[in-house]
């Protein structure tokens, strides 16, 4: 029996791309083909304000933002949890918090108070996707170059890294310049756990990113088709990244 399967993607998403959205669906190809994983859903979840990354605005525009570019889609959610605490929160306790409400939801069938920011990411028909005795295994949606910051000093902590890899699982999509199979082979965690592990090649080269979106807009240069024209809209009503009276459509 397939193992159920939920994608959680988390990340500045300052703004969303399409690539974002993309790395959803070369995911849940990839792990239907594999045969192993039945992927039930997908969750973004935005970093909150205090991570304080340079040129990082208000969580409430990045989570309207990504709500908008969801409108449309029928299996990615977006989850305000992370967004929403008091301080950041470390990547692990997020994909805990994930994994433990929607198997404890589960298994109550419909008995126990979950809150209302939990039901909002939650897969659509999940007692009928999943039954009351198939634990959900959420797993971290990334891309090569989040993997490759494990590798830099002090920001990931051993015991995390190991929690994330062993507990939960990664599906790394492949980015330019990032040599993952060498990476993995260098650190002792991530081939302990290479099972775990999947790293899914995109053969269609995208290197959107939301830097080269934010460096864009600050010259008042398109984005449209690298960003939902929502996002777009969005933006322009605001004001946001520089864009005040530019033409970005
Ligand atoms: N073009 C891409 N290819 C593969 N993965 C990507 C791509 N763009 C973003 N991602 C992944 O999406 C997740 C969320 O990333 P984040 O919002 O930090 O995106 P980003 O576009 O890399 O941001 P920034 O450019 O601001 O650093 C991360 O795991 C990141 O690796
Ligand atoms: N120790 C950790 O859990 C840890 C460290 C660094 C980044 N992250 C997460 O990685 C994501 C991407 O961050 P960057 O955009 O800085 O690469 C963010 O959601 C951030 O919270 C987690």
């Amino acid at each position: 029996m397939r193992t159920p399967v939920i994608l959680l993607a988390s990340g500045c998403f300052n703004p969303l791309t399409n690539m974002h959205l993309r790395m959803f669906e070369i995911a849940r190809d990839h792990l239907h083909r594999m045969g192993q994983y039945d992927v039930i859903g997908g969750v973004i979840s935005p970093v909150h304000d205090a991570y304080g990354k340079k040129e990082l605005i208000s969580a409430t525009h990045r989570l309207n933002m990504i709500k908008l570019a969801l409108q449309d889609n029928d299996w990615v959610k977006l989850s305000d949890w992370e967004a929403k605490q008091e301080s950041w929160t470390r990547t692990r306790q997020i994909l805990q918090h994930h994994q433990n409400v929607i198997n404890a939801y589960l298994k109550s069938e419909n008995n126990i108070n979950v809150n209302e920011a939990d039901l909002n990411w939650m897969p659509d028909n999940i007692h009928k996707q999943c039954g009351t005795n198939r634990g959900v295994v959420v797993k971290l949606l990334c891309g090569a170059d989040l993997l490759e910051s494990f590798g830099t000093p002090g920001l990931w902590a051993d015991e995390d890294i190991e929690a994330i890899v062993g507990e939960h699982g990664l599906v790394v999509i492949t980015r330019l310049n990032v040599n993952l199979p060498e990476f993995i082979y260098n650190s002792d965690i991530l081939t302990k756990y290479l099972a775990n592990i999947m790293i899914v090649t995109e053969f269609i080269r995208n290197e959107i990113s939301s830097t080269k979106i934010r460096r864009a807009l600050r010259r008042s240069e398109s984005v449209k088709y690298l960003i939902p024209d929502k996002v777009i809209d969005y933006i322009n009503k605001y004001s946001l990244y520089g864009s005040q009276n530019t033409k970005i459509f």
